[in-house]
């Protein structure tokens, strides 16, 4: 199927979106974190946890984060998890470079690695991993079913999905107030900090775009997923998707 946010680049029309979203997440690469903490108020972090403590029961051995970016899922999943191996993969080299860096620094890089992977055309054996894991990533897929079918195939039978995604909260007045936030804030500080004049009003366009609750959970369900649900968090703000292949 064909999504909104699929036709949504970010800086031209013209061209692949996979390849704009790579170039952007390497521009912006330097400055994520600090933004990503900021713009969230920093309450990405229990976001991360609520996803994380869904699958501590499971105890999966083998954990791919699919679009690890700068590491954050990959290192705190690595900390309460306590894999054998934990793969992040991700198109960006440049948000990749960061990560490697502050997994050195924890210590952890015998457990973690990364691996650059379009998540649309994974290069892993069929059911290889026991628990993907996804924050914030899914939304900038050129093809959304693609991706969730690729995760579908390389996790084990029995294994576990989780998703963190951006939503857009539907009662007043948080509607009113992250309209004006998305719309505002985010695009100008964005601006200001990664010096990426489209990167940040991307970010709300297609957090707008995507596919949200029900409907999100369908999409799972479609390509393969079973026992999916999803848990609205902090007002709507960020969905948490969970399922089992
Ligand atoms: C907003 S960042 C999220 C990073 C990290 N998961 C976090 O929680 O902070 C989104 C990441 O998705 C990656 N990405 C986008 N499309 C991808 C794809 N098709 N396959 C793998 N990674 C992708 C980007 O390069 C970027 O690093």
């Amino acid at each position: 199927m064909n999504y909104p946010q699929e036709q949504i680049k970010p800086y031209s029309n013209d061209g692949k979106k996979s390849e704009q979203v790579e170039q952007m997440f390497d521009n912006i690469a330097p400055a994520y974190d600090q933004l990503n903490h900021t713009l969230s108020l920093g309450i990405d972090r229990s976001w991360r946890r609520k996803a994380i403590n869904w699958l501590k029961p499971f105890r999966p051995q083998q954990i791919m984060d699919v679009a690890t970016g700068t590491g954050d899922f990959a290192i705190l999943a690595c900390r309460e998890l306590q894999p054998d191996q934990l793969i992040g993969t991700d198109i960006s080299e440049g948000m990749m470079n960061v990560g490697r860096e502050k997994v050195k620094k924890e210590g952890l890089s015998e457990k973690i690695s990364f691996a650059k992977e379009d998540c649309t055309s994974l290069s892993f054996a069929d059911n290889r991993f026991d628990a993907i894991t996804v924050a914030f990533g899914i939304r900038n897929f050129e093809d959304l079913d693609k991706g969730l079918s690729e995760m579908c195939r390389v996790l084990k039978p029995g294994g576990h999905l989780v998703i963190l995604e951006l939503t857009t909260p539907d009662r007043f007045p948080m509607k009113q107030l992250f309209s004006i936030y998305s719309k505002i804030v985010i695009p100008t500080l964005g601006k200001l900090l990664s010096k990426d004049n489209s990167a940040y009003s991307y970010l709300p366009q297609t957090i707008k775009a995507f596919p949200q609750g029900e409907v999100m959970k369908n999409v799972i369900s479609q390509v393969g997923f079973s026992q999916v649900q999803f848990r609205r968090l902090t007002f709507g703000i960020c969905t948490l998707y969970t399922a089992t292949k």
